[in-house]
């Protein structure tokens, strides 16, 4: 059961968010170092790349704690579509070209948990939910057998109809309890056919973080922040699911008027 309310964290430009979310997600490495020793993280497609990219690629202060190190990270995708990799429409594509194919040689390259390309023509796109199921069982269930994984951190981007991941508002997906990963076929921001990790797994993570930016954002934020209006939305579902381990990094015009339960410190 979740304890306690998301933390808002809002900014008033582009750098001064970029500059705390490297400070949250390195906060995150760094504490799953002492863990495990790897840092093991999922991210969406949208604009969240591109603030990722931003973030992470600013000049550390040179000490371990300010430097991803990459080479001990594994990215996997809380959503993505199916479509071949190099395709305009794909999240690894978007991946690689906003962050992976920048980063300076000497930071390491991370593992990319991309989805197997052999299954993006299948008609139903379940055998790629399920090979991508398969590899998350590989590396968070190998030695111990465990209900649901536990990511480090998982980055979401939030729809203007509240959808985050491939999670879409009234979908029938939102009440799956077991599989860590699910198919869409009728997604209705396009390309239709997508995977997309499972609420369980999202309000399992160890952190969740919400990156949403710009006005179009201001009015279903309010209503996700409505514990009465949006409540059945997919983000307040995970706002509900997974209380203080989510942190929202927002722009000052994205919540205009939104009255936040509890804003956070960093
Ligand atoms: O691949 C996708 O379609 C995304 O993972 C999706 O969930 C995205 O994060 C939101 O639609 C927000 O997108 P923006 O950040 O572009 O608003």
């Amino acid at each position: 059961m979740a304890t306690g309310h998301p933390n808002l964290h809002s900014f008033p430009n582009s750098d001064e968010l970029a500059t705390q979310l490297r400070s949250y997600v390195l906060r995150c490495q760094n504490s799953a170092f002492s863990k495990h020793g790897t840092f093991r993280l999922a991210v969406s497609g949208g604009s969240l790349p591109t603030v990722l990219a931003k973030a992470l690629l600013a000049t550390s202060n040179g000490s371990p704690e300010d430097t991803p190190q990459f080479s001990k990270w594994h990215i996997f995708f809380a959503d993505e579509r199916a479509v071949p990799l190099n395709h305009v429409d794909s999240n690894y594509r978007l991946l690689n070209d906003e962050l992976v194919s920048k980063i300076p040689a000497e930071l390491g390259t991370p593992i990319i948990h991309a989805i197997d390309e052999k299954h993006i023509g299948d008609d139903d796109p379940q055998e790629l939910a399920d090979l991508y199921q398969e590899d998350l069982m590989r590396e968070f269930a190998a030695k111990d057998s465990v209900k649901l994984p536990a990511f480090d951190l998982i980055l979401l981007g939030c729809g203007p109809d509240g959808h985050t991941c491939s999670l879409f508002p009234g979908h029938a997906l939102l009440r799956e309890k077991d599989a860590w990963v699910a198919a869409e076929t009728n997604s209705p921001k396009p390309p239709p056919k997508r995977i997309t990790l499972t609420l369980p797994v999202v309000t399992h993570a160890i952190s969740i973080a919400f990156v949403a930016t710009g006005g179009g954002k201001k009015e279903i934020l309010k209503q996700i922040f409505d514990l009465e209006e949006g409540s059945s939305l997919p983000s307040a579902l995970v706002n509900q699911g997974a209380g203080d381990k989510v942190s929202w990094f927002t722009d000052h015009p994205a919540v205009d008027g939104v009255s936040f339960p509890r804003r956070g410190s960093l």
